[in-house]
């Protein structure tokens, strides 16, 4: 059987600064110690934008509204054997409510385009950077 993919959002946050908003996984996880644009997996009953605000409502604390998540691109695995493709959608974000912090392990930074582009991130994540800040 194929296994159908699996779908993730992330956001990045726009702040003072020209900085922007990464999360570094914690160290027991998948891809522990890599740096990420905020978010997680879509569930079966949501549209992806509803994902997103209700993923960084549980890891950062923050509150958002979903016009204020506008689509940036996206970034999809190739097929391997034993892995799950993976397809990421990436939003970034300009308003919100709250202090973003790391509630479920981890911990965040604010970072500089040139700053976050140097950070060892996961793969997908690397071509999301490319896209966002490289353009
Ligand atoms: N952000 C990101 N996630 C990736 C990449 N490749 C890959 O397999 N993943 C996996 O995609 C999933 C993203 O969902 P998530 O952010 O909700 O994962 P999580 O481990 O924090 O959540 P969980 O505890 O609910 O499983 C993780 O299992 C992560 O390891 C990648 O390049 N970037």
């Amino acid at each position: 059987m194929t296994d159908a993919p699996l779908w993730v959002v992330a956001g990045a946050l726009a702040g003072p600064d020209a900085r922007w908003l990464m999360h570094r996984r914690p160290l027991n996880k998948a891809h522990g110690g890599l740096w990420e644009f905020p978010g997680g997996k879509v569930e079966e009953t949501e549209i992806p934008v509803e994902s997103l605000v209700r993923e960084l409502h549980e890891e950062l604390g923050i509150i958002l509204k979903a016009p204020d998540c506008t689509p940036v691109c996206f970034a999809e695995d190739h097929r391997k054997s034993g892995n799950r493709p993976i397809v990421i959608l990436l939003y970034k974000i300009t308003n919100w409510v709250g202090l973003p912090q790391a509630l479920e392990g981890g911990e965040v930074g604010w970072f500089s385009a040139q700053e976050a582009m140097k950070l060892k991130k996961p793969p997908l994540d690397e071509q999301l950077a490319a896209h966002l800040f490289e353009k």
